[in-house]
């Protein structure tokens, strides 16, 4: 399915170029130097779902849309690769690639991040490596969520690959790597890196030396050699090698929920974002020391720009909020386009009782349960399409809520407003209600693209484009705002049901099938 379209809103040059990975599609945006789009391309690409619980994604393909959506948005915006000042990469994270150095062909469909098949493989490196030696080196929970046991599970179910990594012929890489590896020139002299946010979602990395952790290396059993160079988020890798903008630097890479955190702008410590996508993640900006969570929460990189120090972010991951809208029009055939679930939401008054944990990969922050499953419950014959509509709703407003509960004890930073981007946010009673459950203002910027935004900002400070996050800052333009309206009473009622349902879904999945 294509899906490309402009702004019109041309600015003058020069600009900067950015490319977003991302979990359904891929998108190339060209922004002007105060930060406004000029131009978009953009192109979703297959889910590929070979059994339940498994995603892939064929990154062949992925490589294609990007070529292609580079292209379209560089000819929309009716310019050349000489009016382009530097390439930004974000990227859907922790989806794992490996490929043959020799040929460029991946050797398997990536995993996706939301992929369990590794579940029983975490259980066991937790029974004999220890949860706590992972939550301690790499800030992270041991779970299928994260790259390490995917690398593991190729290795170990991929003939021959094993051999061919210690031979030093095999790649990994998330998405940042593998675009400006092919970008950069693939086989011929591609540049084998990734930035320091990406590797912290690894499980690999360790948190405080910013280096790949060798003891976690072989308790993982994986070989160095396919390991990409950890960069900072902000400096040029390396030079685009063919294609439409040959020769422009590429110059930054940030995971999205990362890059969206720079487009936000949110460069003081305690400030915080949530971006509405397929999942939605809130991230914090922490300073220059990680905070340990103890509250299911992500400690993980926010940025690095250059040869400054890193800034840390807590984050809470919630692995299906968007995804659930597309479930229920490819899946279930309620809603006929993922906005339409507003108009059939917002036809009734509430959900008529109804609540829907979207547990299909599991529960992610904070209860990190692989065993759950989805669950919809509360069900009478007074339910309708409607208010099941509804509940689809609530369950991304009630997720973020129990993630801010669970950053404020974290943190010791009470919300104010919670800043907003991503696809979801075009959902008035979506944001409605989310200022309604977190009883807290909701604002949204008016340039709602923050992740590429954010991997423009980090490009463009590589190349001094912009001289410092204070002009970035200067850019940060509030479009909508939505304040609480409900009472404290329902709210408190209201949340009780929600957490009801959540205990629902927990063990449906026994031991020896996770
Ligand atoms: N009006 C809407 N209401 C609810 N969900 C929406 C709406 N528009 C888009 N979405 C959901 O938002 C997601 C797309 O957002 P996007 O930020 O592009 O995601 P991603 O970067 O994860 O690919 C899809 O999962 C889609 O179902
Ligand atoms: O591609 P998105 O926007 O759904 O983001 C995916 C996240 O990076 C997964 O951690």
């Amino acid at each position: 399915m294509t899906d490309a379209h402009t702004t019109g809103t041309h600015g003058t040059g020069p600009f900067i170029a950015a490319i977003d990975q991302g979990t359904t599609s891929s998108r190339c945006i060209v922004f002007d130097k105060d930060g406004r789009i000029v131009s978009v391309d953009q192109k979703e690409h297959e889910q590929i779902f070979p059994k339940p619980g498994w995603v892939e994604h064929d990154a062949t393909e992925i490589w294609e849309n990007v070529q292609e959506v580079v292209a379209g948005a560089i000819v929309k915006a009716g310019i050349t690769s000489a009016d382009v000042k530097a390439i930004g990469i974000t990227n859907q994270r922790e989806t794992t690639l490996l490929w043959d150095k020799n040929t460029g062909e991946p050797v398997h469909n990536a995993l996706v991040w939301q992929d369990t098949r590794t579940d029983a493989l975490c259980k066991e490196l937790g029974r004999n490596v220890g949860q706590d030696r992972f939550r301690r080196e790499t800030g992270l929970p041991l779970a299928s969520y994260f790259a390490g046991p995917k690398v593991r599970w190729l290795l170990d179910n991929v003939e021959g690959l094993r051999e061919r990594a210690e031979r030093g012929d095999i790649l990994f890489g998330t998405m940042d790597s593998w675009v400006i590896w092919n970008l950069t020139g693939g086989t011929d002299g591609g540049v084998h890196v990734t930035d320091v946010t990406n590797a912290s979602r690894t499980l690999l990395m360790n948190l405080h030396r910013m280096e790949w952790d060798e003891k976690i290396l072989s308790s993982i059993g994986i070989p160095a050699e396919v390991l990409p160079e950890i960069r900072s988020s902000a400096e040029v890798y390396g030079h685009a090698k063919g294609g439409i903008l040959d020769g422009v630097p590429v110059a930054s890479a940030l995971g999205d929920q990362q890059a969206a955190l720079f487009g936000q702008t949110c460069f003081a410590e305690g400030e915080a974002k949530s971006t509405y996508g397929t999942g939605t993640f809130m991230l914090m900006n922490t300073g220059g020391t990680p905070v340990n969570s103890y509250n299911g929460l992500l400690t993980t990189v926010g940025y690095q720009i250059g040869d400054k120090p890193p800034v840390y972010a807590l984050e809470g991951s919630i692995a299906v909020t968007g995804s659930l809208v597309q479930w229920m029009r490819d899946q279930m055939g309620l809603i006929k386009s993922a906005a339409e679930i507003e108009t059939l939401a917002s036809s009734v008054e509430d959900n008529g009782g109804a609540y829907f944990v979207p547990a299909f990969s599991g529960l992610f922050a904070p209860y990190w349960r692989p065993d759950a499953r989805g669950v919809i419950t509360g069900l009478t014959r007074y339910v309708t399409k409607a208010h099941i509509a509804r509940a689809v709703l609530e369950a991304t407003a009630w997720q973020t809520r129990e993630i801010s509960d669970a950053m404020t004890k974290d943190s010791g930073v009470e919300l104010t407003a919670l800043k907003v981007d991503g696809g979801m946010t075009s959902n008035n009673l979506l944001m409605q209600t989310l200022a309604d459950f977190l009883d807290a203002p909701v604002v949204r910027p008016m340039v709602a693209e923050t992740t590429c935004l954010g991997a423009a900002y980090a490009a463009g400070l590589a190349v001094g484009f912009w001289p410092d996050t204070d002009a970035l800052r200067a850019n940060w333009r509030r479009a909508a705002e939505w304040t609480p309206r409900m009472d404290a009473d329902t709210r408190a009622r209201e949340y009780k049901s929600w957490l009801k349902a959540v205990e629902r879904t927990m063990g449906w999945v026994e031991d020896e099938e996770s």
